[in-house]
């Protein structure tokens, strides 16, 4: 029985609509896990009362399109401004986890879901990586697969570069409600654990 909602934040930097269209779908992932409250934040316009909800958060879901092999811009330049929590060590043991979109099939992705794994190390959270075998990668395998390009650290997304947010491919958008899912299951686990030691 639980002993009320889990929080869940999904901060993300959105550039053209296609990594918001990931964020959009993460939410809708972890809002299917029972009592799980879940709020958006764009961090690129990031307001002081949404600052506080990071902080009040139990797990953290960041997101960034790739723009030149990491996390763009927008993105650093929050987790610049997060370095006062950092020397408060305010988002200690929160978990964390990530998803981006690229243009490029692999695009290096790697480079922003690693980013976003130093990141949350910094601030002391706990990664929730993707948990999901790679798609897409035998004779049987098809596109339509979750994690159809093969990525471990979170959700890897493509979108085609002359194309808008409303031709992402389905698949990627599942992955991404996956990984929302597994998120909200895991915080639920840590939080009511820590109650039932508090007791
Ligand atoms: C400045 C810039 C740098 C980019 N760098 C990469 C890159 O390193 N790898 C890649 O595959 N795509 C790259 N792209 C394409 C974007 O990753 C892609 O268009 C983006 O993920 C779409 O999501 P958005 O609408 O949220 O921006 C870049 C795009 C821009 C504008």
């Amino acid at each position: 029985m639980s002993t009320g909602p889990v929080h869940l934040v999904v901060a993300c930097h959105d550039g053209r609509g296609h990594t918001g269209k990931l964020a959009a779908a993460v939410r809708r992932g972890a809002s299917e896990v029972a009592d799980t409250d879940v709020v958006s934040i764009a961090v690129d316009e990031i307001t002081p009362e949404q600052w506080f909800q990071l902080d009040d958060a139990d797990a953290v879901i960041f997101g960034a399109p790739t723009y030149m092999g990491s996390a763009s811009a927008a993105f650093h330049q929050f987790a610049e401004a997060s370095s006062r929590r950092w020397l408060t060590r305010r988002w200690q043991d929160k978990l964390a986890a990530g998803f981006t979109n690229s243009g490029a099939k692999a695009g290096d992705k790697s480079g922003t879901l690693g980013y976003f794994t130093t990141f949350a190390a910094q601030h002391g959270m706990v990664w929730v990586n993707l948990g999901l075998r790679s798609g897409w990668n035998s004779a049987k395998g098809s596109e339509n697969d979750l994690n159809r390009l093969g990525f471990s650290h979170g959700v890897a997304a493509q979108s085609n570069i002359d194309e808008g947010p409303e031709l992402m491919h389905k698949a990627d958008l599942d992955t991404a409600e996956y990984l929302g899912r597994r998120v909200a299951t895991y915080a639920r686990i840590v939080v009511e654990g820590k109650r039932a030691l508090a007791r």
